[in-house]
């Protein structure tokens, strides 16, 4: 259906008639608009493969867009990025696993496409947990790259990750889980697994009792331990990394079990020597006393001495809960390590390749805490960038060319961006500097927020410690609980020297790694002055992140496609049509339809346009030589039949002889 009247209720009653009759995707402009059916469809397999790759079908479909991905890459020799976008729950990752599984069905034929398949079920493992939102989601942002052989195979692959949302590990809302592994690995563990990591049902640890939820309808944990395991093989990860792996997700399940004694009425602690601290000594191969030292006192350094000081409760559960994080994040960067190493590309890489994004959504909720603020900072980035390749710089181009255009206003978020990245006082910049100061409190990072953003249209400060951002999808009021700290994200040097000594390789890989990261930040002009700061800031690190990848994607063709979730109760069926008109709006896919109706969404430059059209010059000429040739056929043998016609009325059987050869002769020329 192509609609020649665009008004928003058209758009909205085209998506809802076509979400009734199962057709999920539907083009909008140059956007890929795919509406979360929550059921299984019959759109997928083999059958629709082969259809859009002879092209035989050409409704809007995800296969559609990794076709053209691979064909463009292909013809124009540049690098191709699809960009899955849109809230969570909307089906980001169903959709980078449809685009995967087209593209290795088309690029396939070594085996890597299989293991680059199988990538998805550990990542979702470690990275995906149930919220209120989405049963499976990806806590974590995810970039794989795909890389192609000279003769268009798939020779190999990478991922990055960002961000994953540690705080999780230690604490999680009611109704909502941790990260799948830790069900997974309860439920799935064979006997003697079992055994060696001592583990115990789900709702026995702390760690997963706080929020009451213990399973998922519809999945069983204990087959996504297979699923999980057989996947591992497939990626190379050898038996004994397995276990290893196995061993510090249960440490980490049992460190939030290590409970505490008080010794004096200051309130300093010991842990107490049971099954937990046990357990956790000899799955990290630390000494009992090692594991209380590291948990119960701090080295610090005061006028140039070296003094020892007690952990009070609160101190040493703090502790106890920043060693579990980190163990739990460098296992999760470990693990994509390996993986990397696994998919790395062979010699035969040519450069060219398609990378698939999905990241993680706009998020707005009733408490939006440190989390939000990253997760829609880096939407803000990823709008910009939708915003120049789709309203920008067509709209400046047409200019360029001189042709005669009447300018399509859009929601610029440029103001926003700049009230999180300006130096020095952006938002960034401003929690920063307030995570340097020792006795800075979320309350003072707020009022400073205050004193010198008040001013800006995008920023509103609320009363406490809260503020608004009024982001291009709509404001979030941020609580500014726990910022800094989050921010800071201290590992106490004591902790990665306790992880350092384990006997154990693969925490002492984990200590080596974040020893390597405080060596590099030698070199780098910000440092926090803070005396136990080994690392960079969360936020900083984010945003690094985030150049790099935008400065990747722009040197990529870019192919968008926006998840509309049509219903908050991940059900089929049910559309509601404010809630998808507002994620429309939010992500500027109707700004783009009504753009890319009045603009010139074909374009190419002349060598592109020569080399596309060489193709067709070719078949055109050969087309015509078939046709000369045809018509002297059609000449040269009505004038051998007038020939043999006269023979025969002359009755001269030479005349007859010589103009059936005649016609003999054309005959074979035309064959061969
Ligand atoms: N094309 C599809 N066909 C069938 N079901 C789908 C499809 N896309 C999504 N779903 C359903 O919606 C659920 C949520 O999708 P998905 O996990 O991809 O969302 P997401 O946008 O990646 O969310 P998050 O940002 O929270 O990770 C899936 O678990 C699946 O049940």
């Amino acid at each position: 259906m192509q609609l020649s009247y665009l008004s928003e209720p058209s758009v909205l009653y085209n998506l809802q008639y076509r979400y009734s009759q199962d057709m999920i995707y539907t083009k909008a402009g140059p956007v890929l608009v795919a509406v979360n059916p929550f059921k299984k469809v019959a759109l997928y397999g083999n059958e629709y493969i082969k259809a859009y790759r002879n092209k035989t079908m050409d409704s809007p479909h995800v296969y559609a867009i990794a076709d053209s991905a691979l064909r463009e890459m292909k013809s124009d020799e540049v690098n191709q990025s699809i960009i899955i976008s849109g809230e969570s729950g909307a089906g980001k990752t169903e959709t980078a696993k449809i685009a995967m599984q087209y593209l290795a069905s088309l690029g396939g034929g070594s085996g890597i496409e299989y293991e680059i398949l199988q990538t998805n079920p550990i990542l979702e493992a470690f990275g995906n947990a149930k919220t209120l939102r989405n049963d499976n989601s990806s806590r974590f942002g995810k970039l794989i790259e795909i890389h192609f052989s000279t003769t268009g195979r798939i020779c190999g692959a990478m991922i990055q990750t960002f961000l994953l949302e540690k705080s999780r590990v230690v604490q999680c809302a009611v109704g909502e889980r941790s990260y799948h592994i830790f069900y997974q690995l309860c439920a799935g563990a064979p006997t003697t697994l079992r055994e060696k990591l001592n583990l115990k049902k789900v709702d026995e640890y702390k760690y997963l009792k706080q929020s009451c939820c213990y399973s998922i309808a519809g999945v069983d944990d204990a087959e996504m331990f297979r699923a999980v395991t057989e996947a591992m093989n497939i990626v190379h990860i050898s038996k004994e990394d397995q276990d290893n792996v196995f061993a510090m997700v249960s440490a980490v399940l049992w460190l939030g079990d290590v409970s505490f004694t008080i010794i004096d009425n200051e309130n300093h602690v010991e842990i107490t020597v049971e099954e937990a601290a046990e357990t956790v000594s000899r799955l990290l191969g630390c000494s009992i006393e090692d594991l209380n030292l590291v948990l119960s006192k701090r080295h610090m350094k005061v006028n140039n001495e070296n003094i020892v000081q007690k952990l009070t409760l609160t101190q040493a559960t703090d502790t106890r809960d920043a060693l579990a994080k980190a163990l739990y994040a460098s296992l999760f960067e470990w693990l994509v390590e390996q993986i990397n190493k696994s998919l790395s590309v062979g010699k035969r890489r040519t450069g060219r390749s398609i990378s698939i994004l999905d990241i993680y959504g706009f998020e707005s909720f009733d408490k939006n805490s440190f989390e939000q603020f990253c997760i829609n900072y880096a939407n803000e980035r990823l709008q910009q960038h939708f915003n120049r390749h789709l309203f920008k710089l067509e709209q400046e181009e047409y200019v360029e060319d001189g042709i005669d255009w009447a300018k399509v206003e859009f929601e610029d978020n440029q103001d926003c961006l700049n009230l999180f990245e300006k130096k020095p006082l952006g938002l960034l910049s401003l929690l920063d500097e307030e995570s340097t100061f020792p006795n800075a409190t979320d309350l003072t990072f707020a009022n400073k927020l205050k004193q010198h953003l008040d001013t800006n249209s995008c920023f509103r400060g609320e009363r406490g410690k809260a503020f608004t951002v009024r982001h291009y999808a709509g404001e979030v009021a941020y609580d500014t609980s726990g910022f800094l700290e989050k921010n800071r994200d201290l590992l106490h040097m004591d902790s990665i020297q306790f992880l350092a000594k384990c006997k154990l390789s693969i925490p002492q890989t984990f200590a080596s790694k974040m020893l390597a990261q405080s060596d590099n930040l030698e070199s780098i002009p910000y440092r926090p002055s803070v005396a136990d700061s080994q690392k960079l800031s969360v936020a900083m690190k984010f945003k690094g992140q985030l150049f790099q990848l935008m400065q990747r994607l722009e040197s990529t063709t870019p192919h968008f496609i926006r998840c509309i979730k049509p219903n908050n109760l991940q059900l089929p069926a049910i559309y509601g049509q404010e809630l998808v008109l507002q994620q429309l709006k939010c992500c500027g896919v109707l700004e783009v339809v009504r753009i890319s109706r009045s603009g010139y969404p074909t374009r190419m430059t002349h060598q592109k346009f020569a080399r596309r059209m060489v193709f067709f010059f070719l078949r055109m000429l050969r087309l015509k030589i078939h046709l000369v040739f045809r018509l002297q056929f059609f000449i040269n043998s009505t004038f051998c039949l007038r020939c043999i016609k006269l023979a025969t009325q002359s009755c001269s059987s030479e005349l007859v002889r010589l103009a059936t050869l005649r016609i003999l002769g054309i005959v074979l020329y035309m064959v061969f």
